[in-house]
């Protein structure tokens, strides 16, 4: 958990986009799949336009029922993370993406979440137990895109799923109206400091208690 190399630490950034397209991003997975219990922001510039991510780490399923229903109603996208090299975690995904299917159509009607797989530490191939094929064919039974990568063996990979689901949200976001599309920073995120590239987190790798998590939630 307080490893260097996990999916959304390694995002980290300095930089301000005053007038950025906010985006929230919610990272679904089973323990230890390279998710780390974090939350924060990431500015990226994607196609000259900024973007302003909001990202909320879960903590698998030791996530409170009704904290995870808060968390996914908050969010944008989301990014469903399994480990090639833990087979439970790949049986997981599919039951968390029914769910993020679930609550999210309660908020929007018809209209699908924005969803990708992520299929981390592909670096450990003596140690998989997750075939690419497996992982495709999931991807193409859900019809949700898959991307297999590396967290350990670089910043690419990960900044590559979140430009994907960046693609993916705007694709849903046309279909809203405008006044839905662009807004600022969220109450959520005021209370959070911004963590700067070459920050180091406590030993516990939390940036934030999401035991206040609930407090911040708009009513
Ligand atoms: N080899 C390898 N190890 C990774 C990779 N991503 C994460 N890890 C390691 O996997 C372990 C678990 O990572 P975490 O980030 O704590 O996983 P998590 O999904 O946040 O786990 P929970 O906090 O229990 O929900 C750590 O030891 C990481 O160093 C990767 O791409 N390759």
């Amino acid at each position: 958990m307080s490893s260097n190399f996990a999916l959304s630490r390694t995002l980290r950034r300095t930089g301000s986009f005053p007038s950025a397209r906010t985006l929230r991003i919610v990272i679904l997975g089973q323990g230890a799949v390279g998710k780390t219990e974090t939350i924060y922001r990431h500015e990226l510039n994607i196609g000259g336009e900024a973007v302003n991510f909001e990202i909320l780490d879960t903590a698998g399923q030791e996530e409170d029922a009704l904290l995870m229903e808060e968390k996914i109603k908050w969010a944008d996208g989301f990014l469903v993370v399994y480990s090639v090299t833990d087979r439970c975690s790949f049986d997981e995904v599919m039951r968390l993406c029914f769910l993020v299917n679930h609550i999210h159509s309660k908020r929007s009607g018809t209209d699908p979440p924005a969803i990708i797989i992520v299929a981390n530490k592909k670096d450990l191939e003596f140690d998989r137990m997750v075939t690419v094929e497996e992982g495709e064919s999931l991807s193409h039974a859900l019809k949700l895109p898959l991307r297999e990568i590396s967290v350990r063996d670089g910043w690419e990979e990960t900044a590559s799923v979140f430009h994907a689901l960046y693609t993916v949200i705007l694709q849903q976001m046309d279909k809203l109206p405008l006044s839905f599309r662009r807004r600022g920073v969220s109450r959520l995120m005021e209370k959070i400091p911004r963590i700067h590239s070459n920050a180091t987190l406590g030993s516990t790798g939390r940036s934030f208690s999401f035991s206040s998590f609930r407090d911040l939630l708009p009513d």
